[in-house]
């Protein structure tokens, strides 16, 4: 079987315990997110928060060695072919629900150095995304100016916001227009911002796993109707490990929204919504067929494949079965495209991937 290589526009690194012990004075370090491991679930405490998570040992037990060494993770990424990888926080999303200004403005300012320090000044192949305050938006746009500065490609913002503080919302716009000035990647990953397991019930566990794809939806909606994406043509969105079939779907539906409802809409946009879509909201999967047939049924080509390394959601160990399910008899442009060509055209990255 021939190896594929790719490039991953969703994968995790895994955060030292200390990251923020080590790095802040222990008023803030003690208030930072910390993990504990019960018999059944994982307890994790924000500033003071408890939420409980239920643990899989099979989890841990299908980690890949590389999860907390970046030297073993580029062996690991050699053995599985993928050349380069987004590295979205682990621990570090949790950030996104700290409401107290300097406690979100440290920790994420935190975390961003370690990233820089540990990852991004040790390697070339996994670029992570910077963390922001949800907290206050000036906090987050002099971050962004700030890991711009350090070599950031991307920076990530919570699909689920606090209500009144949607995406559609005049609050915003700066911190649009600093993402866009400094030309980084706007990431929303999904399963962030909110509760990830909301049922209980028969099929709870596919219910609360559709249940986080949602709000990535709702995210392209509210930036594409409340007219930001339009405001700033150079702003590009990654809807993260949501799967990518139903983006042109949206799209036809905000058209028909837009022009059978024309009399209620405002803002007025320049472009149509799925124009807008097309041009600058971009979307990442796993497994996901449906999300390489919709690039050639419906020409929409923000389609990027994720690894989700080393997330138990991912592919870590059938890297390559996956990619021969997904790619083969699929015309070379398009494998060429979600494999490797969006992740360098998103990333303004030269294609570095082996040819086999
Ligand atoms: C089986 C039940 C119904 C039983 O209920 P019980 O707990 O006994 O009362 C329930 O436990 C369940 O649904 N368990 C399945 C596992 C699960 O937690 N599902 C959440 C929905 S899926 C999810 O949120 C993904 C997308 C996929 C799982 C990992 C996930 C939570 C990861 C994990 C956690 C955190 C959030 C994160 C990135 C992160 C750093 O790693 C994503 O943002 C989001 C992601
Ligand atoms: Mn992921």
């Amino acid at each position: 079987m021939t190896k594929i290589w790719v490039n991953s526009g969703d994968s995790h690194v895994m955060e030292p315990a200390d990251v923020w012990t080590e790095r802040l004075p222990a008023r803030l370090g003690a208030r930072a997110p910390r993990s504990e491991r019960g018999e059944k679930y994982e307890m994790l405490y924000i500033d003071g928060e408890r939420i409980d998570r239920q643990l899989g040992d099979f989890m841990d037990a299908m980690r890949p060695p590389g999860a907390w060494d970046l030297k073993v993770r580029l062996k690991d990424l050699d053995q599985e072919g993928v050349w380069s990888q987004l590295a979205f926080p682990s621990m570090g999303f949790w950030l996104v629900s700290i409401t107290d200004r300097e406690l979100a403005r440290e920790t994420v300012r935190a975390w961003n150095d370690w990233a820089h320090e540990e990852i991004l000044s040790k390697n070339k192949r996994v670029i992570t995304t910077a963390c922001l305050s949800t907290a206050d938006i000036d906090d987050a746009v002099a971050e962004v100016e700030r890991v711009a500065e350090l070599g950031f490609k991307a920076v990530f913002l919570p699909c689920s916001t606090r209500p009144g503080e949607e995406y559609a919302l005049e609050r915003w716009e700066p911190l649009w227009t600093a993402v866009e000035r400094a030309g980084l990647v706007l990431g929303f990953h999904i399963g962030t911002g909110a509760q990830n397991v909301v049922f209980r019930g028969p099929g709870g566990a596919v219910v609360n796993y559709m249940e986080t794809t949602y709000p990535g939806m709702r995210v392209v909606s509210h930036m594409v109707a409340g007219g930001a994406l339009d405001r700033h043509p150079d702003l590009r969105i990654l809807i993260a490990e949501g799967g990518a079939g139903w983006v042109p779907a949206i799209g036809d539906r905000m058209d028909e929204a837009y022009r059978q409802h024309g009399m209620f809409v405002r803002p007025k946009l320049s472009r149509l919504p799925s124009e807008i879509i097309r041009q600058q909201v971009y979307a990442s999967f796993q497994h996901d067929k449906s999300s390489v047939e919709i690039v050639e049924s419906t020409g929409y080509r923000n389609v990027m494949w994720g690894d989700d390394y080393p997330h138990l959601e991912g592919t870590y160990g059938h890297t390559q079965s996956t990619l021969h399910d997904l790619f083969d008899g699929v015309p070379d442009d398009i494998r060429e495209r979600v494999t490797r060509g969006t992740f360098n055209e998103l990333f303004r990255l030269p294609d570095q991937t082996p040819q086999e």
